[in-house]
């Protein structure tokens, strides 16, 4: 009866709803948010810049982003409640830590339980300035000190910087977590904007449908691989191992984290950013060998390119992070911080024209069998 039914596993190729938001070309390796490419937005705009676009639809003007950044800085407010609850599990991974504190403001603000569009935006705005500072009074707390309160006068990648760490970032540190963030704001029906949307179909709110897609971005093969891929290269240790690296791991098969995606069959454009970064910061820092290393793994990975196998944006932020002294597990977290626009706006489309998401599984279990009492079993 069911053995003509087409299975998709994983969902791959399947399109479950229109979105107006960002637009992958996997083949030419291209990105779009609100039809703006990636690139332009790395090399022009700006992280609040980017969000406003997101959650929009387009980019603001100048007092339009003057009023947004004013509200978005407003928001930089934690609950005390929250740092004793990072306090009690301060020594836990960070994205634990931060997944548990996110839901605990669901507990401890009035405002979360709302659902509807407007707030949806007040909530996922709140989310986006307390993010950073969760992960930041994380990183203090566990080193035995307090959390940095924020600076109004910094921008949404300069204050996380300033928090983190209780010094003023350069210029360009500031910018390239910027870029850093811009890249990582959006990427359509992603494992963990999906699962957001799933919550949302059951009209949850906001903030369950963040501690849903925080959940899901924790695992290696999405947001996880970043750390993945530092300690591959701690491994590798020199670049004349890495093809010996490479080698090995293809001949197990097991996969070389920071490479493959899900739509991709080209480069990821985001990875050419990641890339320079690294490159140029590697070289001002006198520690050129990072991205020696890198480079020799994608060497390495040459003969597998043309199945469309490349690196994606995980490859090189790893190392980034690495090089300004950023400890391996947060880097993740950091990409949570990024992917809160995208997150926020995917749950907005969903919740305008909102649908149950309930696909089916095709049983192929026991048939029809009578119940045996427990003690006539065996
Ligand atoms: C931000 C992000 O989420 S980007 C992704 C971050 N994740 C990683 O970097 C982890 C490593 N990569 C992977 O595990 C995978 O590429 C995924 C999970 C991202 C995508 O997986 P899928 O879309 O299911 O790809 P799929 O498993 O179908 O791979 C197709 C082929 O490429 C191979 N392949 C995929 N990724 C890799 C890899 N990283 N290294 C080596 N081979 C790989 C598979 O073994 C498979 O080969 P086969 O056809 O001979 O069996
Ligand atoms: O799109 C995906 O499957 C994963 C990804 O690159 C992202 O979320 O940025």
């Amino acid at each position: 009866m069911t053995d003509d039914v087409k299975i998709n596993r994983g969902l791959k190729g399947i399109y479950f709803e229109r979105s107006g938001v960002s637009l992958i070309d996997g083949a030419k390796g291209e990105l779009l948010y609100r039809g703006y490419t990636i690139h332009d937005l790395a090399e022009h705009s700006t992280f609040e810049e980017v969000c406003y676009l997101l959650i929009h639809g387009e980019l603001p003007t100048a007092d339009e982003l003057a009023a947004f950044d004013a509200e978005l800085k407003a928001a930089r407010h934690l609950p005390s409640q929250v740092h004793d609850i990072i306090f009690a599990c301060k020594d836990g991974h960070p994205m634990d830590v931060l997944r548990t504190a996110v839901s605990a403001l669901a507990a401890l603000e009035d405002d979360s339980q709302t659902t509807g569009e407007e707030a949806f935006l007040r909530n996922g705005i709140r989310l986006t300035a307390q993010v950073p500072m969760i992960i930041a009074a994380h990183e203090a707390i566990r080193n035995g000190r307090d959390p940095v309160a924020p600076d109004p006068n910094l921008s949404h990648a300069a204050n996380w910087l300033w928090m983190l760490k209780g010094e003023k970032p350069s210029e360009d540190a500031a910018r390239l977590a910027d870029v850093d963030l811009i890249l990582h704001a959006e990427h359509g029906a992603n494992a963990s904007a999906f699962a957001a949307r799933v919550t949302v179909g059951t009209e949850a709110n906001l903030h369950g449908a963040i501690v849903t897609a925080l959940s899901t971005l924790a695992g290696p093969a999405h947001g996880g691989a970043a750390e993945d891929v530092m300690k591959m290269v701690k491994e590798i240790g020199s670049p004349e191992n890495a093809a010996a690296y490479v080698k090995a791991k293809r001949s197990n098969r097991e996969a070389v984290t920071g490479f493959g995606h899900r739509v991709y069959r080209a480069e990821d454009p985001r990875a050419r950013h990641m890339r320079e970064g690294v490159r140029k910061l590697g070289e001002e820092m006198g520690a050129p060998e990072w991205y020696e290393i890198l480079q020799g793994v994608v060497e390495a990975m040459k003969p597998y390119a043309r199945h469309g196998l490349n690196v994606n944006v995980d490859f090189y932020s790893g190392v980034i992070y690495q090089l300004h002294g950023i400890p391996m597990d947060l880097y993740v977290p950091i990409f949570a911080i990024g992917r809160m626009p995208g997150w926020i706006v995917q749950c907005l489309e969903q919740q305008r024209s909102n649908i149950l998401i309930r696909p089916l599984t095709l049983y192929n279990g026991p048939d029809v069998r009578p119940y045996v009492p427990v003690g006539q079993r065996g």
